[in-house]
């Protein structure tokens, strides 16, 4: 899978691009990342501008359109497979497990980071990306939402996680709703809090019956809306994809 990443921040990357995990599936091939930088498509040299004051008044600054278009534009034909195109912002659908795995199938996605107050609306209505929000809470651009779906994405990719790390049974993923069972390892014993003897007994049914019955009791009482019976779809955002 390729991202490409449109930022005025490419350097941000830099730490969470040689995280191992990260670096690894890239060194691996089984994930590429480019970075390009939004102020190389600026009209105007030396001060390069790409933002400017939003009509009609209000705070702050909005990215320009024609920069913007231009960027995703040549962006997107720089490789032959057409990107997925995600424009972070706090409008736009909750990114949870199923959209993750949803855009973990894609070959190619380009992730579309604003700053300021965002972009203008004419690069929402030209290039029609679709538009995904971390959580409901307002960053200060959208290069860290970008590495949010980064990150939740390369880890289900086929052999980024070895087969003893599977994200297959993490909670949410694959429709799965429970929180997790309470995980130990050495020492058994620690300033007098030990292990559950169950898990030291090597009965894998028992062991099996006491994680489910761990898991129950934990989503019943922090997370009682991901039981079965309390599901809802998550309303996808209007110009999102099924
Ligand atoms: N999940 C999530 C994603 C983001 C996110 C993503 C991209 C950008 C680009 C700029 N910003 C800052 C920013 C500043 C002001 C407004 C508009 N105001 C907010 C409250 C009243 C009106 C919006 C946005 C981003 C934020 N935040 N949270």
């Amino acid at each position: 899978m390729r991202f490409d990443v449109v930022t005025l921040f490419p350097a941000i990357f830099d730490g969470y691009l040689t995280q191992s995990l990260l670096d690894k599936a890239i060194v691996r091939g089984l994930v590429e990342i480019q970075r390009h930088n939004l102020r190389d498509w600026a009209e105007d040299t030396p001060h390069r501008k790409v933002d400017d004051r939003p009509f009609g008044g209000g705070p702050g600054m909005l990215l320009q359109v024609e920069p913007t278009v231009t960027c995703v534009r040549d962006v997107d034909a720089m490789c032959d497979v057409p990107a997925r195109k995600i424009l972070l912002t706090p409008q736009g659908r909750r990114l949870d497990q199923r959209l993750a795995e949803d855009l973990a199938t894609s070959d190619r996605i380009m992730l579309m980071c604003g700053r300021y107050e965002g972009f203008d609306q004419r690069v929402l209505d030209i290039l029609q990306p679709e538009e995904i929000s971390i959580g409901d809470f307002v960053l200060n651009g959208g290069e860290v939402a970008a590495m949010t779906i980064i990150d939740a994405v390369v880890r289900l990719l086929p052999g980024v996680l070895g087969d003893e790390q599977s994200s297959l049974d993490d909670s949410f993923s694959r429709g799965n709703r429970m929180l997790e069972f309470p995980q130990y390892t050495r020492p058994r014993e620690f300033e007098g809090h030990t292990v559950p003897d169950v898990l030291l007994s090597g009965d894998h049914a028992a062991i099996a019956k006491w994680r489910a019955e761990q898991s129950r009791v934990k989503t019943i009482d922090r997370r009682r809306d991901l039981l079965p019976e309390n599901s809802k779809p998550n309303h996808e955002h209007p110009n999102q994809r099924s």
